[in-house]
């Protein structure tokens, strides 16, 4: 059997100074030998989706204790990409994710921790928790803050659901008044939570469910509803429960890279397909695959979104739906569910409440007989109304589930959106090793589509010309030297792509980049293009007024410019070697942090992790 790890600091007569020291911390002579359990709490009073989380940490080590376990909490930071959005601030969001993971590492390596609690949420933390999960693959439990209640709003062409994009696109929307922009700030995030559309934050605590690595309701029920407590307090008994599952049985099943393995993968990005979530979680899937050592590729990835069928729409691809209504429509079981229904499901994958995959959605997917009232009075959990920072402050149920599968906001196959799912992969001489995009936003008559390339070297560039008019209708817009190593940090383009939309060009302009998109972020807009222009891609030798074709059925990419003509440009471009972020013209300050970043940093079609040379 596994020792537990915590045994190397508190057994033996030469640790005795370390038990003084875990005594000073409250351990009883009686707590020596139990599994002590690290709860990874992102509590900060920065970010809407973690300002609600300060007590969360103490509410699952109570019941840590309870269940036989000892409970040391301990905080992680937490970047609000929506605040830092649009400005240098950006830069930090993607890397913060490598300081989460190891952040995590540290504290439960150098303390000799035997399992993780999780409390996450936003739009790095959950991923960089799970990368640290599968790196130090010790038994593992998530649970995410809950997303923010929709925010619902009156304005001169009548109510509106809202979130922080509709703000964004309405404050630079010349047809809004001044006095409406200011009620859609005052009414777009009304509580505390990750923001509440489909976008990143909510898109990967989905994703965890699916992975078998979180509890059922963790994506979708609301941070502010009382029935969320209960996924708290259980992740307590059940990280103790799967500590004695590894350390006192040695079942390996127990542990995150036995639950979360190849078809876990299959089955995360299949729902993640089925409902269209953020182009972000293709990067952190890749990354998070890469820390368990599951060799899950974007190949994987493009496979699947030609097999499974788009079955949800959320904003920001349709104002109808929020996550509010996504657990409505009976939560991630039931995309699951009607995925299972069609065989796209490994049934057979661990998770960390049911003993299957399988057992998870007969029991908990509400179209089921097999599930019971358990299930429904889970997903009939409704928002209260009401601003508010505090989790758990509100009980309103809905009287019955959205369970139409026609026009609902979850469909089954046969009423699908598209038989080819929400998100997919193109290649091309422009991007050679794939680029992403999120059809599941689109428009049908987007999907083949030829424009003129309009190129910007940073974000603020791109920004600014958007809003002053630079852009012509039938335009591609570049924006390259943003990748991982370029930015550095990656940073997501949801102001130029809001910006499209305020202008009313989203319909008849396509965007590309390196860089990477808020979850936000709606229209034929491209992101991860890889090669990135900083380490000489070939996006970075495109010249304003080259033509650039798109096909959505084809998968293809492609800049109509001869192999000559790029060959031409490749020698005379003015290419950075070891200063990757230095674009030409561009004045950027980046600090030491961000460039020992860069220096590692991969690209985005291996999830933009971090390459030491002994790996190579
Ligand atoms: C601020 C947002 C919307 O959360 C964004 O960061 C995302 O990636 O979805
Ligand atoms: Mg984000």
């Amino acid at each position: 059997m596994p020792d537990l790890r915590s045994k190397t600091s508190t057994f033996g007569r030469r640790m005795a100074a370390a038990r003084a020291l875990w005594r000073a911390t409250g351990m009883k002579t009686e707590d020596f030998g139990k599994p002590i359990v690290a709860v990874v709490n992102s509590f900060t009073e920065f970010v809407p989706g973690h300002v609600h989380l300060k007590d969360m940490g103490q509410l699952v080590a109570r019941e840590i204790e309870k269940a036989g376990g000892v409970a040391k909490e301990m905080n992680t930071i937490a970047v609000d990409d929506g605040i830092a959005m649009g400005h240098d601030g950006m830069l930090y969001s993607l890397p913060s994710r490598e300081v989460i993971a190891d952040s995590v590492e540290y504290m439960a390596n150098a303390h000799c921790a035997d399992a993780l609690v999780c409390i996450s949420n936003c739009d790095k933390i959950t991923p960089g928790m799970l990368m640290a999960a599968m790196r130090l693959n010790i038994p593992a439990v998530f649970v995410s803050g809950g997303p923010m209640e929709a925010g619902k709003v009156i304005l001169q062409d009548g109510e509106h659901k809202a979130d922080l994009v509709t703000a964004i696109v309405g404050a630079t929307d010349e047809d809004r008044s001044q006095e409406e922009v200011d009620k859609l700030e005052r009414s777009a995030c009304p509580t505390c939570g990750s923001c509440s559309g489909m976008f990143t934050a909510n898109s990967m605590n989905c994703l965890a469910e699916a992975l078998g690595l979180a509890l059922p309701g963790n994506g979708s029920l609301l941070a502010t509803h009382s029935k969320r407590e209960a996924l708290f307090k259980e992740a307590g008994h059940k990280i103790v429960e799967l500590c004695e599952r590894w350390y006192k049985d040695g079942d390996e099943s127990a542990l995150p890279r036995s639950i979360a393995n190849f078809d876990a993968f299959e089955n995360a990005m299949a729902l993640d397909i089925a409902m269209g979530g953020s182009t972000n979680t293709v990067l952190h899937l890749l990354a998070i695959a890469h820390e368990g050592e599951v060799d899950f590729t974007m190949a994987d990835m493009d496979r699947l979104s030609r097999q499974v069928p788009h079955l949800c729409k959320v904003a920001p691809s349709t104002p109808k739906y929020h996550m509010e209504d996504v657990h409505r429509a009976g939560g991630i079981a039931r995309i699951l569910g009607e995925l299972d229904r069609e065989g796209k499901i490994h049934r057979d994958c661990a998770t960390v409440h049911e003993r299957t995959m399988g057992e998870f959605i007969d029991k908990w997917d509400v179209r089921r007989e097999s599930a019971g009232n358990e299930a429904r009075d889970l997903y009939i959990a409704a928002p209260g109304g009401v601003r508010t920072t505090q989790a758990f402050s509100q009980s309103r149920m809905y009287t019955e589930l959205d369970l139409d599968i026609e026009e609902g906001c979850v469909r089954d196959f046969e009423n699908a959106y598209s038989e080819e799912g929400g998100l997919c992969v193109l290649f091309g001489n422009i991007a050679e090793q794939g680029c992403i995009l999120k059809t599941a936003g689109v428009i049908k008559e987007m999907y083949d589509f030829e424009g003129t390339a309009k190129v910007f070297e940073s974000m603020e560039d791109a920004m600014h010309g958007i809003l002053q008019g630079e852009v012509k209708p039938y335009s591609v817009v570049v924006i390259r030297y943003e990748g991982p190593k370029g930015g550095p940090g990656m940073q997501e383009m949801l102001y130029p792509t809001a910006y499209l939309k305020s202008k009313k060009l989203d319909t008849t302009c396509a965007l590309l980049t390196d860089g990477r998109f808020s979850g936000g972020t709606a229209g034929l807009s491209i992101g991860h293009a890889s090669p990135e222009a900083a380490e000489k891609g070939v996006i970075g030798l495109v010249e304003d007024g080259d033509k650039i074709k798109i096909s959505v059925p084809n998968r293809s990419i492609h800049l109509d410019v001869s192999e000559e003509v790029l060959a031409e440009r490749r020698a005379n471009h003015p290419q950075t070697d070891k200063k990757f972020w230095k674009a030409e013209g561009r004045p950027r300050a980046v600090s030491k942090a961000l460039k020992v970043y860069a220096a590692h940093v991969s690209n985005a079609s291996t999830g933009a992790v971090r390459i030491l040379d002994e790996e190579d």
